[in-house]
This record gives structure tokens, C-alpha cells and sequence, in this order.
């Protein structure tokens, strides 16, 4: 897979303005600035980019659009103004359809090793909250650059559920393993300053658009190095969670449609999504 998108790496040239490269999924856009030749994806699902079937799969094809297309880099962004993502849809894992949670499983597999092992420079523009599956998206980044006053982090014991190994290895690759083993194990969310104070997020931004032009300052560090000795120094530094992943992903979707359809899980996740709601009218 890698390989095949190795090939993409020749230099092209560039123009002045900014185009939108796709509006052929409603979930996600994708604009390319045709000055620096960076991609920025953007999610849109209405109210919290609630990682759904559909979205995770927009959000594939938009990576493998970016990959395709030969652009410089990706930025990865929220149109909501103040939620990245709120991590997975609680609602594909609650009470599941028996066919979708599989495909659902699969389609967020599928996302991660596009992200985590994709062959152009990724950075994640955070402006806005970004718990457990939006955590994992803005960390399989290699650059992150975050709004103040939102959290982050791995919060998935709290809710009663086990976050895979890959996402583990995600959180691991950025934190250092004694904060990373304390944090996933607390269900911590950090504050924006936290995550700058440990390391979580590489820098702070007081607008989405501040963000988005240090997500691209980062890219373009890039400018004068080799794309394809790049793109195989981050293949080879990544190759061994992506490969876990991929020998394991049958593996990985059995355990977790057995984990999810426990009853105590089950229960767990109704009481969450009842307590998310109450808040809501509170
Ligand atoms: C051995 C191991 C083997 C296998 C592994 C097995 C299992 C691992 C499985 C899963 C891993 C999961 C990772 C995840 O991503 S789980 C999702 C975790 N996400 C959260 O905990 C976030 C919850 N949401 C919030 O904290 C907040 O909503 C917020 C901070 C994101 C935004 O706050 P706001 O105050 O702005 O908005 P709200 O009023 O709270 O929400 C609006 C609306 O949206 C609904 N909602 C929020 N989050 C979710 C969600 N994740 N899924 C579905 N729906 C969500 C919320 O209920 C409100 O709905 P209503 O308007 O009331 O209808």
C-alpha cells in the first residue's frame, strides 16, 4: 500500500489560489491552497463530527484523494467551532446492527492505517474538543496545533470500554509511555495547556485560522527535503503499528464485537449516552 503511494511523491508546480478539491461526500470537503499545494480536510457532521460509518468513510476517501492528487501535505480540521471531533458515535456501538458495526469497525481500521501511514506530511488543526476517537485521528498526525480552553485525551476507561492497542501505540508514539500508561489508564482528558505543557499537542493557536497557517508552517519545514526519503523515514519509523494492524485486523474486529456486545458494556455505554443527553438539558 505504502509503495503505491511512494509514487506520488514527484514535485509539481503550483499556482496562486485555493481550490476545492471534493464535494463528492457531504461529511467531509477537501481544499486544496493552490499556493503551497496543502490539502485541508474538514469534517462536518453536524452537531459533533460523531465518527460514524459515513463519516469515517468520507473521511478515507479523502485521504486517499489527498495521496492521489500530489498534494504537499494535510491538514486535518473541524467546520464545528468548537468540537474537533467527539470521538466515536456511541450510537454505531449501542445496541449495534449486526452487519453496520462490522462495516463500521472496518471503515475505522481503515482510516487509521490511511492516516497514521500516510506518505505526505499530516498535521492536525484542533479547534475544538477532541475525546478518544478525536484524539486518535489528531495524534495519528504528525504535527498538532490546538485551540485553548478545549480538551484532549483518551477517555475511554471512563466510559467502561478498553481502547484497542493501535490506539494506544497512537497516544504512545506522541506522549511518553509512563504519561501515555497513567493517562489511557485514568481516562484522562487534558486541557489545552496541559496537552502543550506534556507534549500532546506542539503548539497553541488563538484562532482556527492561526491554526491552520501553523499546521502548514510545520508542512512546509518539509519543503527542501527529499519527498521520497521523507515519506520513507516515516514509513519506515511507523511500519511496525501499521503492520500489527493490518496482519491483526481480522483479529482486532472479532474482539471488538465481542467486547461491545457484552452486556455490561452495553449497559455502560446506554448510561453514558443518558448522561450526555440529561446534560444537554440540563
Ligand atoms: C480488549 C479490547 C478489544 C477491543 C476494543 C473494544 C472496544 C473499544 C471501543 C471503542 C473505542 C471508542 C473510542 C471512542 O471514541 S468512544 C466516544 C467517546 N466520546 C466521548 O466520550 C465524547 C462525549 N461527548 C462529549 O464529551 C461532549 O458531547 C463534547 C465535549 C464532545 C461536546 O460537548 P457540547 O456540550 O458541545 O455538546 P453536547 O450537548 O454534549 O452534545 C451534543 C449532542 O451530541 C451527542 N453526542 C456527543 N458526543 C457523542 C458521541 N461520541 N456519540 C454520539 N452522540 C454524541 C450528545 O448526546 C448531544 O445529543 P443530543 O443533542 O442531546 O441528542
Amino acid at each position: 500500500m505504502m509503495r503505491s503511494k511512494l509514487m506520488n511523491l514527484v514535485p509539481r508546480a503550483v499556482a496562486t489560489t485555493s481550490r476545492q478539491m471534493s464535494t463528492a461526500t457531504k461529511l467531509t470537503t477537501v481544499q486544496v491552497d493552490d499556493k503551497t499545494g496543502i490539502a485541508t480536510l474538514t469534517m462536518n457532521r453536524p452537531p459533533v463530527n460523531g465518527l460514524n460509518l459515513e463519516l469515517l468513510r468520507d473521511i478515507h476517501q479523502s485521504i486517499e484523494e489527498i495521496e492521489g492528487n500530489k498534494s504537499r501535505g494535510l491538514i486535518l480540521t473541524s467546520s464545528n467551532p468548537t468540537i474537533f471531533s467527539a470521538g466515536l458515535d456511541i450510537f454505531e456501538m449501542y445496541k449495534p446492527d449486526k452487519e453496520r458495526i462490522r462495516a463500521f469497525w472496518t471503515a475505522l481500521q481503515d482510516v487509521w492505517l490511511a492516516l497514521y501511514g500516510s506518505s505526505v506530511p499530516t498535521a492536525a488543526a484542533i479547534n475544538g474538543h477532541s475525546p478518544a476517537g478525536g484524539c486518535l485521528l489528531a495524534t495519528s498526525c504528525e504535527y498538532r496545533v490546538m485551540l485553548p480552553k478545549y480538551t484532549i485525551g483518551l477517555n475511554e476507561t471512563k466510559l467502561g470500554i478498553v481502547a484497542p492497542k493501535w490506539f494506544m501505540s497512537t497516544f504512545e508514539s506522541v506522549l511518553p509511555r509512563r504519561l501515555a500508561e497513567r493517562a489511557l489508564n485514568q481516562g484522562r482528558m487534558f486541557t489545552t495547556e496541559e496537552a502543550l505543557a506534556v507534549g500532546l499537542v506542539d503548539e497553541v493557536a488563538n484562532s482556527k485560522e492561526e491554526a491552520i497557517a501553523k499546521c502548514a508552517q510545520f508542512i512546509g519545514t518539509f519543503a527542501k527535503v527529499n519527498p521520497l526519503a521523507r515519506a520513507l523515514t516515516k514509513q519506515q519509523l511507523r511500519a511496525e503499528e501499521l503492520k500489527q494492524l493490518e496482519d491483526e485486523r481480522v483479529q482486532d474486529l472479532e474482539k471488538f464485537i465481542f467486547f461491545v456486545n457484552q452486556p455490561a458494556v452495553q449497559k455502560g455505554l446506554g448510561i453514558y449516552l443518558e448522561s450526555l443527553k440529561k446534560k444537554a438539558t440540563k
